[in-house]
Formats: structure tokens, C-alpha cells, sequence
């Protein structure tokens, strides 16, 4: 096999890890559950109020932020299980960091919802 050849066929290997996360992701964590369906029901909502292409843009990099956030916090506490499955402050400080980010987004994401929806509702 060429240079070439195997770094193509690493790159597509590497999408195949990456899709299977996301696919765990998805099947088995209820918090990205809640989140999909969230951003599921809010793309729903967007094409009933006639999102312009720029709002189509911001919600969308918003919902796929706030899954992906949640993808890396899960990642960050099955590390910290892996590393130290007993309880220990330090795990505890880490997993609330972790679950910090993805809440700090949260907040940001409903204001984002608020500053797009609420000119089209009142
Ligand atoms: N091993 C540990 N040592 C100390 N504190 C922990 C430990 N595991 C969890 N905690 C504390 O409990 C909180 C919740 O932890 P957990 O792993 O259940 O996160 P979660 O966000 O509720 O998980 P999930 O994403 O599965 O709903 C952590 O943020 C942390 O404060």
C-alpha cells in the first residue's frame, strides 16, 4: 500500500471511530438524548416560524455546540470513572467543571432562543 493510499484509509478509519461515538453517544447517553431532541423539536419550530438563513445558521451551530459540549463532558466523566472509579473530591471538582461548561453554553444557547424568538412570538 502506497503513502498515499493508507493515509486516505486512516483518515476514513478515523470517521468510522468517530461516527461509532457518535452513534454511543446518541443510543446511550439520556442527556444528548434530551439535547437531540431538543434541537429536533426547536429545527421543527424554526421551520414553522420561517427562520431567515442567518437565525437557520445560528440555532443550528448552537444546538450542534451544545451536543457536542455534552459529548466531551460525557468523555470527561468516563475518564474520570476509568481513572479513579472511588469517590475522591478531586473526580468530584473535575466532573463539576466539565458539567460548568456545558451549563455555561446552556445559558448562552436560551438567550440566543429568547433574542431570535421572542420578536417573532410578541
Ligand atoms: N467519583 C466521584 N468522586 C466525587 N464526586 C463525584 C464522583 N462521581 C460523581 N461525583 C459528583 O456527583 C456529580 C454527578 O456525577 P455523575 O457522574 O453522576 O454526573 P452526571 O452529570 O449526573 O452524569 P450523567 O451524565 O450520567 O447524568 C458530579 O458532578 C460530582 O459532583
Amino acid at each position: 500500500m502506497t503513502k498515499k493510499e493508507s493515509f486516505f484509509v486512516n483518515r476514513l478509519k478515523s470517521i468510522g471511530f468517530a461516527f461509532r461515538g457518535a452513534r454511543l453517544l446518541i443510543l446511550t447517553e439520556s442527556s444528548i438524548k434530551i439535547q437531540v431532541c431538543i434541537g429536533i423539536i426547536m429545527t421543527i419550530i424554526g421551520f414553522l416560524v420561517g427562520l431567515s438563513p442567518t437565525e437557520w445558521i445560528i440555532q443550528t451551530i448552537t444546538i450542534g455546540l451544545i451536543i457536542a459540549l455534552e459529548g466531551l463532558n460525557t468523555a470527561i466523566e468516563e475518564v474520570a470513572d476509568f481513572i479513579h472509579p472511588e469517590f475522591h473530591p478531586k473526580i468530584g471538582l473535575i466532573k463539576d467543571l466539565a458539567a460548568g461548561a456545558v451549563f455555561i453554553f446552556a445559558m448562552i444557547a436560551i438567550i440566543v432562543g429568547c433574542i431570535i424568538y421572542f420578536p417573532k412570538i410578541f
